[in-house]
C-alpha cells in the first residue's frame, strides 16, 4: 500500500530578503515518480534541498517520510533518502575506486577510511554496480570516468542504501546524446520497477523524462504553476505558462519532446 513520503504545506523559503519558494503545497506518495520542471532560478534545487532534509522552510510545514522537519533528528532521516546532485558528487574523492564510492554510502561517508565492510554490503554494492552497468568499472578511480559514467556512479551510490525516497538533481545535465539515452533508459527501467522508491527528479528538458515517471510539478518564480499526474500537469499549455513562451509538447511511447511552437 502506498504511503506519503513528502507533504509540504504552505512552504516558503526566504533568503536575504528574496522569496525563493512561495506557499508550496505538494504531496508525494511512495508509488509516484515525479519530475520537477521550471526556468532557471525557479526554486527547483531549493525544493529538493527541503525534500532531502538538508534545509528547513522559513515558514510552513514540511513532512519528509512522515517526520516533520524541525521536530526530527535529520541524521536519522537522511540515510533513508538517496540524493544524487552535482554538489554531492563534488565531495567524492577523485582517486576513490568505484566500488568504494558506492560501498561507502552504506556507512554514510564519502572517502574510504578503514571501515570493515560486511560481506552483505559488498554483495549489494556489486549488484547495484551491475544494475547501473558499472560492474566493469569497479576498480577504476572515480576521477578517471567520463561524465556519463560518473553520473551513473552517483545514482548507484544514492540507491545503495535502498532508500525510501530518491532525489535526482539534473542527472542528465552535460551528457552527450548517447550517454543521456543510456542514463534515461536505465532510470526508466528502475522507475518502472514496483520495488523502486518514490523518485523526484529535477530536470530542464522534457527529453530527459524517463519512462515510468508519473507526475510533474511545474515551478515558476518560486510558485507552483501546476502539479499532478502527467495527463493534467505536463502539457503544452502548462509548459507554455511555466516558461512564458509558446511550447509544443509531444509524447511517444512514454518519452517526451518539447519545442517552441
Ligand atoms: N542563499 C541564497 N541567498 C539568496 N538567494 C538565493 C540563495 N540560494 C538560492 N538563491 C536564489 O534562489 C533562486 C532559486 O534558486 P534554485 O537554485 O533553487 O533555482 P533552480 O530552479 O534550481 O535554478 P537552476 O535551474 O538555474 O538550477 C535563485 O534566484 C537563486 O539565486
Amino acid at each position: 500500500m502506498a504511503s506519503t513520503v513528502l507533504k509540504f504545506r504552505d512552504v516558503s523559503v526566504v533568503r536575504d530578503g528574496n522569496t525563493i519558494l512561495d506557499g508550496i503545497d505538494w504531496t508525494v506518495e511512495s508509488d509516484e515518480r515525479w519530475v520537477v520542471l521550471g526556468p532557471n532560478g525557479a526554486g527547483k534545487t531549493t525544493l529538493l534541498q527541503i525534500a532531502a532534509a538538508a534545509m528547513h522552510p522559513s515558514t510552513g510545514t514540511a513532512e519528509v517520510l512522515l517526520e516533520s522537519l524541525g521536530k526530527v533528528d535529520v541524521f536519522e532521516l537522511r540515510p533513508m533518502i538517496g540524493f544524487a546532485s552535482t554538489a554531492a558528487a563534488r565531495k567524492i574523492p577523485r582517486n576513490e575506486t568505484i566500488l568504494d564510492v558506492v560501498l561507502t554510502a552504506a556507512y554514510s561517508v564519502s572517502g574510504r577510511w578503514n571501515e570493515e565492510y560486511e560481506e552483505i554490503d559488498l554483495r549489494r554494492a556489486q549488484r547495484v554496480l551491475a544494475e547501473w552497468r558499472l560492474d566493469s568499472f569497479a576498480d577504476r578511480r572515480f576521477g578517471s570516468l567520463s561524465d556519463g559514467e560518473q553520473k551513473r556512479v552517483q545514482i548507484a551510490r544514492a540507491v545503495m542504501t535502498d532508500p525510501e525516497l530518491l532525489l535526482l538533481d539534473e542527472p542528465a545535465a552535460s551528457l552527450d546524446l548517447g550517454a543521456r539515452e543510456e542514463l534515461v533508459g536505465l532510470l526508466g527501467g528502475y522507475a518502472s520497477s514496483p520495488a523502486s522508491p518514490a523518485i523526484v527528479m529535477v530536470t530542464h528538458h522534457a527529453e530527459e523524462i524517463p519512462q515510468g515517471f508519473t507526475h510533474a510539478l511545474l515551478l515558476r518564480d518560486g510558485k507552483v504553476v501546476t502539479s499532478g499526474p502527467f495527463a493534467e500537469a505536463l502539457t503544452s499549455e502548462t509548459l507554455t505558462e511555466t516558461f512564458g513562451l509558446p511550447i509544443e509538447l509531444t509524447e511517444r511511447d512514454g518519452r517526451y519532446a518539447a519545442r517552441a511552437s
